[in-house]
């Protein structure tokens, strides 16, 4: 095989993120630029550490030719030795919000029959910028704006539940993975809406490609960022840790936000209502920071509601349950907290 540039610290990446997985490790691969020269890295990764992957492909049958694609992808596992399946969307509807939500489930199911733990996906540094000002245009705080971090859980419920998802090029440049590709000869897939300028991301994109000054600028500024993040990060592992009880006759969750700052509160409060209800993302800021005001005030908490979660005050403490009458996955509660425990433990 042709020699991979700066391969060792890339391999180190994966050891980082993969140093727990079970079964084989996971690649989402497109066939795009990015997800192709993941393929190859991981195909040494694994080598070097006697590793199994499992490629797989989410063939959304939004456009024609992706079928082709999927076949071509396919193909080049195959001359890698690498296992590789194509999942079909059976319910296409042309709305990017549910595509991507099918693919994340369908993804993490395929890993979990094949006893996998942790997804690796092409995520790079470019597809952070691009993030951080598409998160700064719609108002996004700092922990927002440090964008999307190494290794975080599957970002849908009840499907995802245990998968991990890794993302060891994401310090790297677009530009840098293509030039691997070339090295190699190897061409990529170009997605057409990649060109699209009706989304946003292809317009910052091409920002940031007008701009290196600006493309610099971001990525200093998330550096920070991302330091900060760190930190606080620590604070909430050690929060779920030690102040965070499952109540199981309840369903649901036993916590007092004794010592947190507000900022911590809101965040902490959005991961257990996500934790007990299923949901993909926390309820808005606002009413969280609302809802965080009222629960570390000394005045009377009658109860409230929010995003799917009941929350009562006894003695003290704040009890998180979902909402009477919804049949959500309540059951999972327990096993989400101890994802997020160890999750948030690891970047202490
Ligand atoms: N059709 C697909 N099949 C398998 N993996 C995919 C597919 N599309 C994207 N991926 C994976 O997701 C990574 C990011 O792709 P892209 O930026 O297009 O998706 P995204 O919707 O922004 O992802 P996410 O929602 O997970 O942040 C790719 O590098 C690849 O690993």
């Amino acid at each position: 095989m042709r020699q991979l540039e700066g391969l060792a610290p890339r391999l180190a990446a994966f050891d980082r993120l993969c140093h727990d997985a079970r079964g084989p490790v996971g690649i989402a691969i497109s066939g795009g630029s990015d997800s192709l020269a993941l393929l190859f890295i991981a195909h040494e990764w694994a080598r070097s550490r006697g590793r199994k992957l499992a490629a797989l492909t989410f063939d959304h049958r939004l456009r024609t030719a992706a079928a082709g694609e999927a076949a071509r992808v396919a193909t080049i596992c195959r001359d890698l030795h690498i296992p590789h399946q194509t999942l079909r969307w059976d319910d296409p509807v042309n709305r990017q919000s549910s595509a991507r939500r099918a693919r994340h489930a369908a993804l993490a199911l395929a890993l979990k029959a094949q006893g996998g733990t942790h997804l690796l996906t092409g995520h790079t540094a470019n597809d952070q910028a691009e993030t951080f000002l598409i998160r700064a245009r719609q108002g996004s705080g700092w922990y927002g704006l440090a964008g999307m971090q190494a290794l975080s859980m599957s970002p849908v419920w009840p499907e995802g539940e245990g998968v991990r998802i890794a993302r060891p090029v994401l310090s790297e440049n677009r530009e840098d993975l293509r030039s691997l590709l070339h090295a190699r000869g190897q061409v990529w897939i170009e997605d057409p809406s990649n060109e699209n300028l009706a989304y946003e991301r292809v317009r910052m994109r091409r920002l940031l490609a007008g701009s290196p000054e600006t493309a610099a600028r971001v990525r200093r500024c998330m550096a920070e960022l991302a330091g900060l993040r760190a930190i606080e990060d620590r604070r909430l592992g050690r929060w779920l840790c030690d102040h965070v009880v499952i109540s199981e006759d309840e369903g649901g969750i036993e916590t007092d936000l004794g010592g947190l700052s507000m900022d911590t509160a809101v965040r902490g409060l959005g991961l257990l209502i996500q934790a007990v209800t299923g949901r993909e993302t926390p309820p808005r800021r606002e009413n969280l920071v609302s809802l965080a005001a009222r629960l570390m005030a000394d005045t009377v908490f009658a109860g409230a509601t929010l995003g799917g979660a009941k929350l009562v005050r006894k003695q003290g403490r704040v009890h998180l349950m979902p909402e009477a009458g919804r049949d959500g996955p309540e059951t999972l509660t327990a096993r989400r907290i101890d994802s997020l425990r160890s999750l948030y433990a690891a970047s202490a």
